[in-house]
């Protein structure tokens, strides 16, 4: 039996080079034209790559982002962020080069010196990752649009943030319409072990639990913020961004350029805080648990186009956020998600029907790495399901396990997440050693549960 693998992004060449080195007979669609010297089959004379010689029989068609044919290429930045295993991506990076990933043996190939960070020469990296699948005896690629699937088979789609239009419909049409989103509207999380909790309380809007921590500003801090939040850089729209923002979704210096007074009166609004404040309390800024043990917490109604870093300046100037340590900034950007807590199990199966699997960053992740690293899982759960074995996913003390906890199970809407610390369950050490030890426990956990499925004899 064979799987289709639609995508040849970075989770879809994740799931195929998985399920080739198992021996299993890949057909890999991708829709974007060739228009290199890659083959599908290294031509045996010569050893060159011509991948005129791909399977290509309808029109073609690409994405908005992407500029060569090649697979695995990097639209953007040309990092994978930090490799120290005591940050989110860090340690993520070290659990996917325990499970053998491509994706990190093509950044070592092409690596440049970033300081901490794993950046890469692109071209290098795509180049290998391409050469890899077309050489592959067991991968066969088709370069064409997946319109629709043949739901009997065995699919991993892994058509990433700018899925074609004409696959999105078809998905719209699988799942339940309202569960594919196409923008995002991500707002920046904080360690909670950063945040000052002498500068604000805890509880809801009329007295309905104390679930969110109140920030408060009185006037003259809510000046200072409204000014620079005013005159901020923000990150330039794309031309294919330029989508109309949703008026409940608005980003924050969006709302804020609508008048002094406009933020105050939405997401900076005290409403049914009142009687807990003093007078001289003029804004507040609240602050959700994004997990169960509330480690991380998101600014509630702060998405955003600010750079990097000036999110990090303006958001200090709110009090109890002076030392605030980020683990996630916030961002705005077309992308083609599932509410993934609606539909998927923890496997990256759809509920409805699990002979389609999902991965990548359509699935709710974000980012180059953990989209990669899903798509090792949704590989190593086509194999386990042709070996007539019950499909897995790693224990939730893994980044990666945390991830696809979060997204599998997320109450209320699902904003796509990457990989944070507080994700992963606590442990109880002093806050200075509390990293290292959940990222040792996270690579021993990850081992065992390799060794445990027999992932790599
Ligand atoms: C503009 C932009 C900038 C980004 N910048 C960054 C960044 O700097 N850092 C970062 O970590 N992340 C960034 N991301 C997110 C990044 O795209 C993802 O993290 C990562 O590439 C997703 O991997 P993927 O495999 O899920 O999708 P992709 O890598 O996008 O791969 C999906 C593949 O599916 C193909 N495809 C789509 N539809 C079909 C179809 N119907 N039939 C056949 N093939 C199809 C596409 O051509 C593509 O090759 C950015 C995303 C965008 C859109």
């Amino acid at each position: 039996m064979k799987v289709n693998v639609i995508g040849a992004g970075l989770a879809g060449s994740e799931a195929a080079y998985f399920l080739a080195n198992k021996g299993i007979k890949v057909r890999m669609f991708e829709m974007r034209p060739i228009t290199s010297h890659f083959t599908s089959r290294q031509d045996e004379k010569t050893g060159t790559h011509d991948v005129r010689n791909a399977t290509q029989t309808r029109p073609i068609t690409t994405t908005e982002a992407h500029k060569t044919d090649k697979f695995g290429e990097l639209v953007c930045s040309n990092t994978l962020g930090s490799f120290e295993i005591t940050t989110g991506a860090g340690l993520l990076k070290k659990e996917m080069e325990l499970l053998n990933s491509l994706v990190i043996k093509a950044a070592k190939h092409s690596y440049v010196k970033a300081g901490s960070a794993l950046a890469v020469d692109r071209n290098e990296f795509s180049d290998f990752i391409t050469k890899t699948i077309l050489s592959h005896p067991n991968i066969e690629v088709v370069r064409e649009e997946v319109e629709s699937l043949n739901e009997n088979e065995l699919n991993i789609v892994a058509t990433g943030p700018l899925t074609s239009e004409k696959f999105s419909k078809y998905l719209k049409n699988l799942i339940t319409d309202d569960y594919l989103y196409f923008y995002d509207a991500i707002a920046p999380i904080v360690e909670a072990s950063s945040v000052d909790f002498s500068k604000g309380f805890w509880g809801s809007r009329y007295d309905k639990g104390d679930d969110y921590f109140n920030c408060t500003m009185t006037k003259e801090e809510y000046d200072i913020f409204y000014n620079e939040l005013l005159k901020a850089e923000k990150v330039p729209t794309k031309d294919f961004e330029r989508v109309v923002h949703f008026e409940g979704c608005l980003p924050i210096e969006e709302i804020a350029s609508r008048g002094y007074e406009t933020l105050v009166f939405g997401p900076m609004s005290p409403k049914g805080l009142k009687h807990h404040i003093s007078k001289d309390v003029y804004a507040i800024v609240q602050l959700r648990k994004e997990t169960k043990e509330g480690e991380a917490l998101s600014l509630v109604g702060f998405q955003t186009k600010l750079t990097y870093k000036e999110q990090v300046r303006v958001f200090r100037l709110i009090p109890c956020l002076r030392n605030a340590v980020f683990s996630r900034l916030g961002s705005m950007h077309r992308n083609t998600f599932l509410q993934s807590n609606k539909l998927l199990k923890p496997t990256l199966e759809l509920r409805k029907n699990p002979n389609i699997l999902f991965a990548g960053q359509i699935t709710g992740v974000e980012g180059y790495s953990a989209s990669a690293a899903t798509g090792i899982i949704a590989g190593i759960n086509a194999w386990l399901k042709l070996e007539g074995k019950e499909p897995t996913t790693p224990p939730k003390t893994t980044m990666l396990g945390a991830l696809l906890d979060y997204i599998s199970s997320k109450e209320g809407e699902l904003q796509p997440m990457n990989p944070v610390f507080g994700l992963l369950p606590d442990i109880e050490v002093h806050k200075k050693h509390k990293k290292l030890l959940k990222a040792y426990r996270a690579l021993f956990d990850m081992k065992k549960f390799i060794e445990h499925h027999k992932i790599y004899d």
